[in-house]
């Protein structure tokens, strides 16, 4: 493993993570497989993304010994109900063909329908049953943790939220910096949107022999975050975990936050209403 986060229940992961979503099939499996080749040791997955079962296979086909990576996944809105919840997670075990995950989260809180906390119980219980080890949350907003926190006395090791440098989510890590909550980011690259074209991002890139796509993932992992990359192509694979030879400076760091927007979000999924199933 290369740099390194550990969480606050002690749990070491790796600064630069790999996403699977719309990595499915046999594709999907020999995508993931390159990853674990090119050196990721964190796969990241949901019951939604429906490719738990190529994340089991990938892990199988792989020569990386399966105690060495850190496998992820999450559970799904429609599933909040307490034994829901449970039947679900074990269902994420058959599906992936494995014993435990190390990471499992609430997938969205789903405010309106309100059974988020319910959900957090499950968590609190499989990870006591030996299900999981570490339990999370994504896209979870301060009044959400706040209750769960009330509610179970137990505050999520991670927080997995939108964050790229047209929306930084500044409030959000202080919040959960505050609280011993690890962000990781989703969609760090911005979906490979303008973000990879941003004037100010090009010309850092030029500076340090890099492409943007590090620079983001660079100026990430400075602010503490850790970036899930999703990439197809073992190419970017690598690039995208080669980025601790350099460090951006102070002034930079400043610089790339000042790049974000009010209306950065890619696609305005607000967890405050936003709900998915
Ligand atoms: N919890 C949640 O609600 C959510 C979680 N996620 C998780 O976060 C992961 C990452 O987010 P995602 O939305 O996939 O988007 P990313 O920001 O990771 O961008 C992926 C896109 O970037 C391209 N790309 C990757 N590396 C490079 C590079 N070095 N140079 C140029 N282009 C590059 C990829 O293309 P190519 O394949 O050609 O390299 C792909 O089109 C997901 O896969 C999923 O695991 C995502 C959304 C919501
Ligand atoms: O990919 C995920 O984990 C999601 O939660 C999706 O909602 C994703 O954000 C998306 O944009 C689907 O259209």
């Amino acid at each position: 493993m290369s740099e390194t986060y550990q969480l606050r229940d002690g749990l070491v992961v790796p600064k630069v993570a790999f996403g699977t979503w719309l990595v499915n099939g046999a594709q999907g499996v020999n995508s993931i497989v390159s990853a674990l080749n090119v050196g990721y040791r964190l796969i990241d997955s949901a019951f939604n993304y429906e490719n738990e079962g190529a994340v089991g296979a990938a892990i199988r086909k792989s020569p990386v010994p399966r105690e060495d990576i850190i496998v992820s996944s999450k559970l799904p809105g429609r599933h909040h109900h307490y034994q829901e919840a449970i039947d679900t997670i074990q269902e994420s075990l058959y599906r992936a063909g494995l014993n435990y995950y190390d990471l499992y989260l609430i997938h969205w809180p789903n405010p309106k329908e309100d059974n988020y906390v319910e959900a957090w119980q499950a968590l609190i219980d499989a990870q006591r049953f030996g299900l999981i080890h570490s339990i999370g949350v994504s896209n979870f907003l301060p009044e959400h943790l706040d209750r769960l926190e009330k509610e179970t006395g137990v505050m999520p090791v991670l927080n997995q939220i939108e964050l790229h440098p047209y929306f930084n989510q500044e409030k959000q890590r202080e919040y959960d910096q505050a609280h011993g909550i690890l962000d990781q980011a989703w969609s760090p690259l911005g979906r490979a949107s303008n973000e990879l074209k941003d004037p100010f991002i090009l010309k850092l890139a030029e500076k340090y022999h890099k492409n943007a796509g590090q620079i983001i993932l660079r100026w990430e992992t400075q602010l503490g975050v850790l970036p899930i990359a999703k990439s197809s192509h073992s190419d970017h694979q690598r690039e995208n975990l080669n980025i601790f030879d350099f460090e951006l400076t102070a002034d930079e760091l400043v610089g790339m936050s000042k790049l974000t927007k009010a209306d950065g979000r890619l696609k305005n999924q607000d967890p405050a209403v936003y709900e998915e199933f």
